[in-house]
């Protein structure tokens, strides 16, 4: 069988500047009257450039940079959730994400309805996630509220509800986007224990990470990643010794 991996030959990508540079009615007018300067045109923002990767089974790798070097991006390309301008993607290997944790929650449902859309939506059968709807409840301290709409919960409990949804079906390919800020500091200290134990299953690790420590104790490999580029790669000591060095 074919191993996991995860594969980028030259991928560009970019996010359309269109969305920025349409004009409201009010600054047309304003334009018009010459009370307000035409809006600059904006470029389109090129986040990822030829950029190439190969992720091996047994690989940790920790991916480190400044704020806008392009982490997140290259964290949802791996996750094929960005259209790719040009270039390869190409991944084997189930994917869990663990990041925009509450994306795709229907806000009118109730806490235990959305366990069933986001568990399929995990690629668990209804009979699986069925099986892991107690073990949910419980780890997210829901109680009665799992039958009431989430509109009705507050940031921290959605966050709970979110975290041991994505938490509860394994994947071989886990992505993490830094620390995952769930609930209050009790359940943190479960979150991280139950995040310790998803990172030793798992057979990739991704994960983007500003805590350099972090990176050091659970990645056996690191890129340093600089205006879209890779510019360093290799054992975690050595490239963030490098990045300390270049700050
Ligand atoms: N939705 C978006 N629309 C337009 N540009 C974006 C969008 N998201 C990110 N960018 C741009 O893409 C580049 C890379 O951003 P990205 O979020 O991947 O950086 P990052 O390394 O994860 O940063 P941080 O450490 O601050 O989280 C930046 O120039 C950013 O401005």
């Amino acid at each position: 069988m074919e191993k996991c991996h995860i594969t980028l030959n030259n991928v560009n990508l970019f996010y359309p500047s269109h969305i920025y540079n349409a004009t409201t009615l009010k600054q047309e007018i304003f334009a018009v009257l010459k009370l307000q300067k035409k809006k600059e045109k904006l470029e389109d923002v090129q986040a990822l450039k030829d950029f190439s990767l190969q992720v091996k089974e047994g690989e940790k790798l920790g991916i480190i940079g400044h704020n806008g070097a392009g982490k997140s991006t290259l964290l949802k390309t791996i996750a094929g959730i960005y259209p790719i301008k040009s270039g390869e993607r190409n991944v084997k290997g189930e994917i869990r994400s663990l990041f925009d944790l509450s994306l795709g929650f229907d806000l009118e449902s109730t806490g235990r309805e959305n366990i069933m859309y986001r568990g399929l939506l995990l690629g668990g059968t209804p009979k699986i996630v069925r099986e892991k709807e107690q073990e949910i409840i419980d780890f997210a301290e829901l109680g009665e509220f799992i039958d009431y709409p989430i509109r009705s919960y507050s940031s921290g409990m959605l966050v709970r509800l979110a975290f041991a949804i994505s938490t509860s079906i394994p994947g071989e390919i886990l992505l993490l986007d830094e620390v995952i800020a769930a609930g209050d500091a009790s359940f943190y200290a479960k979150a991280k224990e139950r995040m310790s134990g998803l990172m030793s299953q798992a057979k990739i690790l991704v994960l983007v990470s500003h805590d350099l420590n972090t990176v050091r104790e659970v990645c056996n490999r690191a890129i340093l990643v600089r205006q879209g580029r890779i510019i360093k790669d290799g054992k975690p000591d050595d490239v963030i010794e490098y990045y300390r060095n270049s700050l």
